[in-house]
């Protein structure tokens, strides 16, 4: 621990206890939006791989694949990647072979994680692989597991998943519990990479990067560089104070991100947003989030449950509208939906577009207007429709998006920069210059913030907004000259 505090030092940084959190990690100089307060490595980490998708255990890229012909599991992009990974793999190669094919198949990411958290401890005992002081096996002993929280059957699951590594590794001392113990860290501890558009890619765990607990109003936020781990300050952090990111979706109710939380990392959030449960403001925001809307279209109020608990009444006009009525429209909500998603799978966008059409009419009817619902089809709907290059309509879309993105997240949220980013694409498609710089300058706004400036991607955009503004300048300076 205290060559981690050293090392933490470096960084402006310190480890704290406190017995309502475990570990946390604190500040010991001031942050500024856009600051790094630190990035890492990660210990091990998988891509997401199915039999539908495969990507480079390096770079975790999709092209240009070619599977390693020893053990027919694992893929790389080229010898780069494989040179990069080859320490570790030689040994996972060597233990993957010798499985038959059907075992090979039950090898899923979680279990290939585990795997190499094993041989990279091993790499590491044995010097092949050097350790540092944020980069060794300690740190993973003290995460937290919280086996005492999991339920009989998660518990059983981990048991087989850990017999399976044993399997796989064979070493004749291995202890069981203790791989089974570590799936239950990893289930609270790993990280979910994505890549600068926040498209899940892999699982990595980066142990000092999950010392940092959870807010529903963070100071900082985790975004993803490859496969570093990077976190930024979202606003100014004091000295002395805590670094808190977001584990969860956080445009939510109250009682969904309280329920999140509790499933999957067995605490109750005390957050500044948190504390505010039942107060009149924070049941407001559930009810627009995630409650029904005026039966009179004019008006925006949101709906509570009536006294007698038959239906509900607008806090704004004070209409009624029926628990009947609800049911019905609910449930034609629920019947769509789910043929519009078994569109989706059987690959018939046009027909999946049509149907969550109607799924977006009838939550217009239901919801109100910046419900999360109603939002997320409209999120499948501007998808979809980007997928079938129909510009002018996913705009549409992605153009109401957006109040409820501003009104849900925060000022420098990686969401809400990304949505502008999508609407400034799609207009610059159109033509429509002037709204694309805009839209593109309001997303450099916000994501130079939480992803920096240096990634290709963020090079990328900065450079479609100076092509926007050149294209603007020259379509001005023809008009002048006619
Ligand atoms: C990724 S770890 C964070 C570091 C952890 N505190 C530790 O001691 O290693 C996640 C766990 O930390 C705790 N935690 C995270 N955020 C918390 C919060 N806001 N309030 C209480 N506990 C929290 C929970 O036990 C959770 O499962």
């Amino acid at each position: 621990m205290d060559e981690l505090q050293e090392a933490l030092q470096d960084w402006g940084l310190t480890v704290h206890n406190l017995p309502e959190k475990g570990r946390c990690l604190f500040t010991t100089k001031d942050f500024y939006p856009g600051e790094v307060i630190i990035s890492q490595e990660p210990y091990v980490c998988v891509p997401n791989n199915s039999s539908t998708e495969s990507r480079c255990d390096g770079c975790f890229t999709s092209v240009n694949l070619k599977k390693c012909s020893a053990c027919q599991v694992v893929w790389y992009c080229g010898s780069k990647c494989q040179k990069l990974e080859w320490k570790l793999h030689r040994l996972e190669c060597e233990v993957l072979s010798k499985l038959d094919k059907d075992r090979r198949k039950s090898v899923t990411p979680s279990v290939r994680l585990m795997v190499k958290l094993y041989l990279r401890r091993k790499l590491q005992n044995n010097k092949t692989l050097s350790a540092t002081a944020t980069d060794n096996y300690n740190l993973v002993e003290m995460l937290v597991a919280h086996m005492k929280d999991i339920d009989e059957k998660q518990l059983l699951l981990y048991a087989q998943m850990a017999n399976l590594v044993n399997l796989i590794l064979q070493w004749p001392d291995i202890n069981i519990k203790e791989i089974a113990e570590n799936f239950s860290k990893l289930a609270c501890n790993a990280h979910t990479i994505c890549d600068s558009e926040l498209r899940p890619l892999g699982t990595g765990l980066y142990p000092v990067v999950s010392i940092i607990n959870h807010s529903c109003l963070p100071n900082a936020v985790l975004v993803f560089e490859g496969r570093l781990a990077v976190v930024r300050a979202v606003q100014h952090i004091p000295k002395g104070a805590e670094v808190v990111i977001s584990y969860i979706e956080t445009a939510g109710s109250t009682m969904t991100r309280q329920k999140a939380l509790k499933q999957q990392y067995f605490f109750t959030c005390t957050c500044s947003r948190c504390i505010k449960v039942g107060q009149q403001d924070d049941v407001r925001e559930s009810a627009i989030l995630e409650g029904y809307r005026c039966k009179d279209d004019r008006c925006i109020g949101f709906l509570l449950r009536d006294s007698d608990d038959k239906g509900f009444a607008c806090q704004q006009c004070g209409l009624h509208r029926s628990k009947e009525e609800v049911k019905k429209i609910a449930a034609e909500i629920q019947a769509t939906s789910d043929k519009a998603s078994k569109s989706v799978s059987s690959g018939n966008l046009q027909e999946a577009i049509s149907m969550y059409k109607t799924v977006e009419k009838l939550q217009r009817k239901l919801c109100h207007p910046f419900s999360i619902s109603l939002m997320q089809t409209r999120e499948k709907l501007l998808k979809m429709l980007m997928e079938l290059e129909d510009w002018r309509e996913a705009l549409s879309y992605c153009k109401l998006t957006i109040p409820v993105y501003q009104s849900v997240y925060p000022q420098f949220h990686p969401l809400l920069g990304l949505q502008y980013y999508t609407s400034g694409k799609l207009e610059w498609l159109l033509g429509e210059t002037e709204d694309a710089i805009r839209s593109l300058t309001k997303a450099v706004d916000i994501l130079r913030i939480t992803h920096g400036t240096n990634s290709p991607f963020m090079k990328e955009l900065i450079m479609k907004l100076e092509e926007a503004r050149a294209e603007a300048s020259y379509k001005l300076s023809s008009k002048d000259d006619e």
